[in-house]
C-alpha cells in the first residue's frame, strides 16, 4: 500500500488581491500556484506550510485557514498526493524571491489560469469566495486532467 504523499499549499489573500508565485524549476515548473512543498518527517502539516511559505516567499504567516482538501492521481504513478490547502491573511515581512518561487500580487479579478496547474480553475473560485471543499483529480501527465470530483464541504 503505497501511502499518500503529504503536500502543503499556502495563499496569501487580501481583500482584492491574492499572493501566488512562480514556480523556477522542479515540479510545476513555470506555473503560478500558493506556496508550498513537501511535509517532512517529524513536522506537522502546519509546521509544514508555515515553513514552506517562509521558504518560498519570506513571509511569516500570521495566521493559517484550512480551506481545502486535494488528492491528485497520475495516470501510471502509483503515489497518490493529498494536498492540504489553506489561506492566510495576516503576515509579517516582504514577498521575497526565492531559488524556488519569484512572488507577485494578483487581482482575484485576473488570476493567470492559463499558466496555472489545470486542476485550479475548478477549485479557485471555491477557495476566493470563502468555501471549503474536498477534491480528487486524475491526472494524465500535467496537462490533461482526465476526470475529477470536486465538493463544498462543511468541515475538512
Ligand atoms: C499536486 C500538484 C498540484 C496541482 N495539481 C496537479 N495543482 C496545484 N495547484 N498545486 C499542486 N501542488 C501544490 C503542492 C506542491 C506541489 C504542487
Amino acid at each position: 500500500m503505497v501511502a499518500n504523499k503529504l503536500l502543503t499549499l499556502v495563499f496569501v489573500r487580501e481583500p482584492t488581491r491574492i499572493l501566488l508565485g512562480l514556480k523556477k524549476r522542479g515540479f510545476g515548473m513555470g506555473r503560478w500556484n500558493g506556496f508550498g512543498g513537501k511535509v517532512e518527517t517529524g513536522e506537522t502539516i502546519i509546521q509544514a506550510a508555515l515553513r514552506e511559505l517562509q521558504e518560498e516567499s519570506g513571509l511569516k504567516a500570521k495566521n493559517l485557514q484550512e480551506v481545502g482538501l486535494l488528492k491528485f492521481e497520475f495516470v501510471g504513478d502509483p503515489q497518490l498526493l493529498e494536498v492540504h490547502v489553506f489561506t492566510s491573511s495576516e503576515y509579517e515581512g516582504k514577498p521575497t524571491e526565492s531559488s524556488e518561487m519569484k512572488p507577485q500580487w494578483y487581482d482575484i479579478d485576473s488570476i493567470p489560469f492559463d499558466k496555472m496547474w489545470p486542476d485550479d480553475k475548478w477549485w479557485f473560485p471555491l477557495l476566493l469566495k470563502g468555501s471549503k471543499f474536498s477534491g480528487y483529480f486524475l491526472f494524465e501527465g500535467h496537462d490533461d486532467v482526465l476526470n475529477y470530483t470536486l465538493e463544498e464541504v462543511d468541515s475538512l
